[in-house]
């Protein structure tokens, strides 16, 4: 994962975060805008390597923010599309002894659209980078819009970018589970890497262990699978690196949004600068553990 550019797409969303005394925050957030988020403070300095982010939003006030949120974060918005008559998603996390879940109001956000035209995409995806997506963001998109997308990415892998896909399985989102384990196996088999969570792919498939997980997405083509696992043990495999298990050193969560996002981008952007697997894990779990032990989904460490 040698190279310099890292491109996530998806959707980012207005985010009520509670503050623990009955108000809450207003901040931006959405699973790939929180990889690219960390991403680009974990490569702060490091001037030649950049992180950008494809999503779509409104004409209106908020998406203007938002824009300008990603501009002050240094997160680069060159392939953000723009809707007239539509806005932006909104989630609020709710808490129980730290376990984050979500509401979301986001039917009709512009970023259902992100995916609507094949050659935006490939212009966004050409050349040497790292491309990320999630399982949120195949499941806010129309039937025929995953398909673009999944395309665009095969395409932009056969010209040598590399596709990096996280399930985040959210089964609220999707029609139901027949299809939602039909897309997210589709997308898992033009990934090059695989960054599940275990409780979701245990509900979702049955898988026993995570090594079951690492199995099943390395049968369909990953070269690279880490099975996160809160504060558990997670396994992970790379060809010509073998499999490793290892484990958090556990720490008290207060909020745990973005445990998983923030683990992509300490693991990421580690491996971009050419960390080996147990290096790179071990910067995912150093950040993630950071991260849960503060509210919202992204936190100034
Ligand atoms: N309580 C915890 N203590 C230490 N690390 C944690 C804890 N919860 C999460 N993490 C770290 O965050 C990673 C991702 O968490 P996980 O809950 O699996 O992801 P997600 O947020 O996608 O559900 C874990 O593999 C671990 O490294
Ligand atoms: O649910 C969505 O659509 C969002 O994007 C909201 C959250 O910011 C992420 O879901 C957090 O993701 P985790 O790292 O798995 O906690």
């Amino acid at each position: 994962m040698k190279t310099k550019r890292l491109l996530t797409i998806g959707e980012c969303m207005v985010e009520m975060a509670p503050d623990g005394h009955g108000k809450y925050s207003m901040n931006f957030a959405g699973d790939t805008l929180n990889t690219a988020w960390y991403a680009k403070r974990c490569l702060a300095g490091l001037d030649d390597y950049s992180v950008g982010y494809l999503t779509a939003v409104g004409t209106d006030s908020i998406s203007q923010k938002m824009l300008d949120f990603l501009s002050e974060s240094g997160v680069d918005s060159t392939y953000v599309s723009h809707t007239p008559d539509r806005t932006l998603g909104l989630y609020m996390i709710q808490l129980d002894n730290g376990e984050r879940s979500f509401a979301y109001w986001r039917d009709t956000s512009a970023a259902k659209l992100l995916a609507a035209d094949p050659s935006t995409l490939d212009t966004a995806f050409s050349g040497d980078q790292i491309l990320l997506f999630s399982g949120i963001t195949l499941a806010i998109l129309s039937p025929e819009h995953r398909q673009n997308l999944i395309d665009a990415l095969a395409r932009a892998r056969a010209q040598g970018a590399q596709v990096v896909f996280d399930t985040n399985i959210r089964p609220r989102l999707w029609e139901n589970p027949n299809i939602t384990k039909e897309w997210l196996s589709k997308a898992a088999s033009i990934a090059d890497v695989m960054l599940p969570s275990f409780d979701e792919e245990e509900d979702m498939f049955g898988d026993a262990k995570p090594q079951d997980t690492a199995l099943r997405y390395r049968d369909l083509g990953a070269h690279t699978v880490i099975v996160k696992n809160g504060a558990h043990e997670m396994y992970a495999w790379s060809q010509g690196e073998g499999g490793i298990s290892i484990s958090p050193d556990p720490v008290t969560p207060v909020d745990s949004t973005a445990a998983g996002d923030s683990f992509n981008a300490g693991y990421i952007t580690a491996r971009m600068q050419g960390a080996n697997l147990e290096e790179a894990l071990r910067a995912g779990m150093m950040l993630s553990a950071q991260v849960v032990q503060h509210r919202g989904a992204l936190v100034a460490l």
